[in-house]
C-alpha cells in the first residue's frame, strides 16, 4: 500500500550530540515498500537514525522531508525500542494506553486493547502486571501497543535482541502481518537471518552513514562493496 508518508527524502541528514555526529550527513530516499531493514556493526548509526527519523533525535543538520505535512507525519508513526518500557498496570491497560492519550473512551481502548493482546497471543495475560512478563512477551505487548494506533509507518529498533528462537518467530510473524496489512516497517537488525528473513530493502549503515542500499534481492545476491560483503560473511567489520 502506498501511504501518505512516502517518500521521505533525507538530504544531508544529522544529528550531533556536544559537537560529535551521532550520524550524517545522510542522503537517503524511502519508499516505504515493506520492510526496511538497517544493518551495520556496532555504532554504525542505526538507533541514532531511527530516532532521527521519528524525530527522537534533533536534526542538527540537512532536512528530511516526509511527503505530507511533519505534524501529520509524527501522528501516523510509532516506535518500539529495543528494551520496551512497561507501565506499572496490567497488559490490557498497557495496550490501551496510547488510545486513552489520544481521548478514546476507556471502553472502547480497553476493548481494542483485548483484541489486540488476542493477535499478539497474549490474550491469557490481560489481568497481568506489565513489568512482570518476561522479555518476548513485553516485546509482544509493545508491538501490540504500538500497533493499536494502526499506524503508517513503524520503527523498530532490534526488536528482538536478546529474545530466543520461538519468541523471534512470534514476533517476525506479527511483524509480517503487519507488513500484509499496509504498514511500513522501518528497523534495525544485528541479526542477519532476521534481515534475510524479513527485508523487502536494506540500508546498510557504517561508520555513521549510508554505506550501501538497494532491495533485499539484489544486496543479499552481489553486495557492491567489500565492508558489506565481510559484514554479510560474518567477518568484523570496522
Ligand atoms: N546519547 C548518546 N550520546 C553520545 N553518543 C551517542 C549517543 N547515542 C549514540 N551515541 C554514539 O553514536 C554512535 C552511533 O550509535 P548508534 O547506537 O546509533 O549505533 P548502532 O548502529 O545502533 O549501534 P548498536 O548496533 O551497537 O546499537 C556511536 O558511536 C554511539 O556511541
Amino acid at each position: 500500500m502506498v501511504s501518505g508518508l512516502f517518500p521521505v527524502v533525507l538530504e544531508g541528514a544529522e544529528t550531533s550530540r556536544r559537537g560529535r555526529v551521532l550520524v550524517g550527513p545522510i542522503d537517503l530516499t524511502l519508499d516505504g515498500t515493506g520492510i526496511c531493514v538497517f544493518m551495520g556493526p556496532n555504532g554504525a548509526g542505526k538507533t541514532s537514525l531511527l530516532r532521527l527519523m521519528h524525530g527522537a533525535a534533533r536534526l542538527t543538520a540537512g532536512s528530511i522531508r516526509w511527503a505530507c505535512p511533519l505534524a501529520q507525519a509524527r501522528r501516523a508513526q510509532a516506535f518500539v525500542f529495543q528494551r520496551p518500557i512497561m507501565l506499572r498496570r496490567s497488559v490490557r491497560q498497557n495496550i490501551a494506553y496510547p488510545l486513552r492519550a489520544r481521548g478514546v473512551a476507556r471502553r472502547i481502548a480497553l476493548e481494542r486493547a483485548e483484541a489486540w493482546a488476542e493477535r499478539v497471543g497474549l490474550g491469557g495475560m490481560l489481568e497481568r502486571q506489565a513489568p512482570v512478563l518476561s522479555g518476548g512477551e513485553q516485546q509482544k505487548l509493545a508491538l501490540a501497543r504500538a500497533l493499536i494506533t494502526e499506524p503508517e509507518l513503524l520503527f523498530l529498533d532490534e526488536p528482538c535482541a536478546s529474545l530466543d528462537g520461538r519468541a523471534t518467530r512470534e514476533i517476525e510473524d506479527i511483524l509480517l502481518t503487519a507488513r500484509a496489512n499496509g504498514t511500513s516497517l522501518i528497523l534495525s537488525t544485528h541479526n542477519m537471518g532476521q534481515a534475510r528473513r524479513l527485508a523487502d530493502d536494506v540500508v546498510f549503515m557504517l561508520h555513521g552513514k549510508v554505506h550501501e542500499t538497494g532491495s533485499a534481492a539484489d544486496f543479499f545476491a552481489r553486495t557492491r562493496t567489500h565492508q558489506a560483503a565481510a559484514f554479510l560473511k560474518g567477518d568484523i567489520v570496522e
